[in-house]
């Protein structure tokens, strides 16, 4: 007896088959998706009335984040714009709360209890090491309380003859620049690098004048995490690879070898948008020449006991990072149910601060995007709440090198002011886009060049 299918049959079995598979595959995402809500059920019930934007099953909003790199930042502070005071997000599995009232993050930042960083920074560990900024809370409060004394005032005054000396080779490398449009962050970047390299850990390395482009890789190694960090598709290793990233990202790492983890240039983008403003802005730039012409005088080495009083370039510094913050976010772990007295932020969820729109909220900062130095003249500082401007974050985990960038930067544009004009084609701060690589950054570039300044009329 033989046995024939006709084809009308294998065709019946087939789609009988994928009917199936789709029903099995269905069944498993429905049963993945409740085993997660059942798991999350605590943190969902807990902020089920918070506002916040659409979220998607498994993915949560983070299918806002399918965009372009440089777009990602813009869409995290209109979320913080369209959510006033606080809102919520669930990033994947984590769910994340963005606040800008300053009484909410003074109650999380001030705590001596909330400061675990999120897991997010395990991409931060992975390529970029721990340091002191990710590290476990344990080993930070061990570490911390070794580093701090470490950056206090008789070894900070020991480096300033450290920034003026590297400051002089910036001046040589603007001098042969003249007139051209310049890539100032890259320039600036490879002065404090080497300004680190020399004060943090006694390397002669002339970063300055080598070719070795420590500061692109460093840009790339930045960009990178970044995606990694906030694309969370990026999270699943095989999509990692099979995209290129991490050989990209290990070769990258394999060149910059020991200079990884020292390798912040926040201090460098600060002082590119110091430069741009300055540019922009010709009369605040006037008057820190005046100032530092008044206090230094035309050729003298800047000295520590100078530093404390070039108040009004302080004020330009504060106001520039207030509207560039270039530590532009960073994460917290709540580690414990936390009480706002309207609401609680559940144990296991994440906090984050996004600098940008905190700086920039109408709510605090009347005519926010004026640039405006006086904003920092002490009285008007004591009108406003410290947590209205965190640029080196606040309270417990706040930044230790604050005094060493602000005292490297006094440096820097005191040199460079006495010898160069500097200009910028950007003609008001609305005109200036931003991006983040964990940094803040330009978005179409710093637009900076410097020409020799005649002395005999500045
Ligand atoms: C304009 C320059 C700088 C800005 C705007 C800045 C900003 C910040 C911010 C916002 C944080 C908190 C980050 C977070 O919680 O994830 C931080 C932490 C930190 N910063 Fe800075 N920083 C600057 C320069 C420096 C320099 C020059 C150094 C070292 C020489 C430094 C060392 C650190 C360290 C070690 C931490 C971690 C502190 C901790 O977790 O206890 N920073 N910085």
């Amino acid at each position: 007896m033989t046995m024939s299918i006709s084809v009308g049959e294998i065709f019946t079995y087939i789609i009988q088959i994928k009917l199936i598979l789709l029903f099995s595959f269905i069944s498993c995402a429905l049963i993945a998706y409740v085993h997660f809500l059942w798991r999350k059920r605590k943190l969902i019930i807990k902020s089920w009335n918070m506002p916040g934007p659409l979220n998607l099953p498994f993915v949560g909003g983070a299918y806002l984040f399918m965009i372009r790199p440089e777009y990602i930042y813009n869409r995290l502070t209109r979320m913080q714009q369209d959510y006033p005071d606080i809102g919520k997000i669930w990033f994947g599995s984590k769910l994340v709360y963005f606040m800008t009232k300053p009484e909410y993050i003074e109650k999380v930042l001030g705590s001596t209890k909330l400061v675990a960083k999120s897991d997010f920074y395990q991409t931060i560990i992975q390529y970029i090491g721990e340091g002191l900024l990710a590290a476990p809370v344990p080993k930070w409060k061990k570490h911390r309380k070794i580093i701090v004394p470490t950056f206090n005032q008789k070894i900070l005054e020991s480096f300033v003859e450290v920034f003026a000396e590297k400051s002089l080779i910036l001046n040589e490398i603007l001098d042969e620049n003249v007139g051209k449009e310049l890539n100032i962050l890259r320039v600036l970047s490879r002065c404090t690098l080497d300004i680190l390299c020399d004060t943090a850990m006694g390397l002669k390395y002339d970063i300055q004048r080598e070719n070795a482009n420590y500061e692109y890789k460093m840009d790339k190694v930045m960009q990178l995490v970044f995606l990694k960090l906030l694309q969370i598709w990026n999270h699943i290793p095989f999509v990692w690879r099979l995209l290129g990233y991490e050989k990209k990202i290990q070769g990258y790492l394999k060149t910059l070898s020991d200079l990884i983890d020292k390798g912040t240039d926040t201090t460098a983008s600060a002082l590119s948008f110091v430069f741009a403003v300055l540019g922009m802005f010709t009369d605040v730039q006037d008057k820190v020449l005046e100032e530092v012409l008044s206090i230094i005088g035309p050729d003298k080495t800047p000295g520590f006991e100078h530093l404390h009083q070039l108040h009004y370039t302080e004020r330009v510094i504060k106001e520039t990072l207030r509207l560039f913050p270039v530590g532009a976010f960073f994460l917290r772990y709540v580690s414990q149910d936390t009480d706002f007295g309207d609401f609680v932020i559940p144990k296991s969820s994440h906090v984050y601060f996004g600098l940008v729109y905190i700086h920039r909220n109408p709510k605090y900062w009347p005519n926010p995007l004026k640039f405006d130095p006086d904003r920092f003249l002490p009285e008007e500082v004591a009108k406003r709440h410290p947590c209205t401007y965190i640029p080196f974050s606040y309270g417990p985990r706040n930044c230790i090198g604050r005094y060493y960038a602000m005292m490297n930067m006094k440096v820097i544009i005191a040199t460079v002011i006495r010898k160069f004009r500097i200009h910028c084609q950007y003609k008001k701060i609305e005109d200036i886009k931003l991006k983040t690589n964990i940094t803040l950054r330009f978005r179409d570039g710093a637009k900076v060049s410097v020409t020799r300044r005649d002395m005999s009329n500045n």
